[in-house]
């Protein structure tokens, strides 16, 4: 083929596992919408979702989508260059993600048994599934892939932050830059003092912060209420595809992950969201950022119930 006819990027393979259900399914979606090409692989529990998802996205590859779309199963995880696991127990009324723990670790450990078969294994584990912290904690505390090969999806923090602040400062979401850190639930840490619009920082407001606040803490409340079964399917796929491409080709935008840390912010053993750098081979750099010290103490307080409950299923 003559060299201006080829595709300037080689394809990506990539493993959804969960494929068939909200996330997975959307996030799919979002990567045969990219420029760059991605072959996904969906596999689930629920092949018949699976096999609907496929039939369906093929006809989005016929639309002039880049990449390919086919049902797989978890002997396809050792050839994935990134297996995203978006498998989760099925959605209740409840009024924390930690309920979840036990049926979902039981499903982690399912993917990277799977993954055990592939020793060496030079892929990235990109977690989803809820409790996102507890999971990537467990995750590299009992698999031999490198911490810097498991990232935790948490962006939508910090884009329901920046929802929230557009609303009360009458500008645009994606004009705003503002960070949610710590733990991806109550223990969630705003970082209020770094707050940026059109990239110049901005001062919040006391009453503009406690109704962005009130807001954000109250939104998975507010979410969950509905009993519609479904999670952020639409905010994740996105978010997830675009951090999917961050690993697959670098970008040097820091993105919010949950990540073991091995001493940063004085924290150890314990995976909670941070800034970072993305590219091939995972979290390329942990960016230690100035927090306040109420920040401090509230991702202190995070990675307390971070560890706790992951000290719980090590001990179960
Ligand atoms: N980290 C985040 O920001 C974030 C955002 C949204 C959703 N989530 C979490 O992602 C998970 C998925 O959410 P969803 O809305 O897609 O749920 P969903 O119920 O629509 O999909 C879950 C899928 O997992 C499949 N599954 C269950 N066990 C499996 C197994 N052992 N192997 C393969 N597949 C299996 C189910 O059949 C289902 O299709 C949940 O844990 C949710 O809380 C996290």
């Amino acid at each position: 083929m003559p060299d201006d006819l080829r595709e300037p990027y080689t394809s990506t393979q990539v493993a959804i596992v969960g494929g068939g259900g909200g996330v997975g399914a959307s996030t799919a979606f979002n990567l045969l919408l990219r420029d760059e090409p991605y072959d996904v692989a969906l596999i689930d529990r629920r092949p018949e979702m699976a096999v609907s998802h496929e039939m369906d996205l093929q006809q989005v590859v016929a639309q002039g989508a880049s990449g390919s779309v086919r049902v797989g199963g978890l002997e396809d995880l050792a050839g994935a260059g990134i297996v995203v696991v978006t498998a989760a127990a099925p959605l209740t009324l409840n009024t924390s993600r930690m309920v979840y723990l036990d049926d979902n670790v039981r499903i982690l450990r399912e993917v990277t048994g799977a993954l055990a078969a592939a020793p060496d294994w030079p892929g990235v584990l990109l977690v989803v599934t809820n409790p996102v912290d507890v999971l990537v904690t467990w995750a590299v505390g009992h698999t031999e892939i490198p911490r810097e090969r498991v990232a935790g999806y948490t962006l939508n923090d910090s884009l329901r932050l920046r929802t929230a602040l557009g609303e009360e400062l009458g500008v645009a979401g994606h004009r705003v830059d503002a960070w949610m850190i710590g733990e991806h639930g109550d223990a969630a840490v705003a970082l209020l003092e770094r707050v940026r619009v059109d990239g110049v920082p901005i001062s919040v407001g006391a009453s503009q912060r406690a109704a962005a606040l009130d807001w954000v803490r109250d939104w998975y409340a507010r979410h969950v209420a509905l009993d519609s079964g479904r999670s952020s399917t639409w905010t994740s796929g996105r978010g997830v595809a675009r951090m999917v491409a961050a690993l697959a080709h670098g970008d040097d935008e820091p993105w919010p992950a949950s990540v073991v840390l091995e001493g940063e912010y004085g924290i150890d053993g314990v995976a909670l969201s941070v800034p970072v750098t993305l590219g091939p081979g995972g979290v390329r750099a942990i960016h230690e950022w100035v927090l306040t010290a109420g920040e401090d103490a509230g991702l202190r307080r995070a990675a307390a119930l971070v560890g706790a409950a992951a000290g719980e299923l090590s001990a179960a």
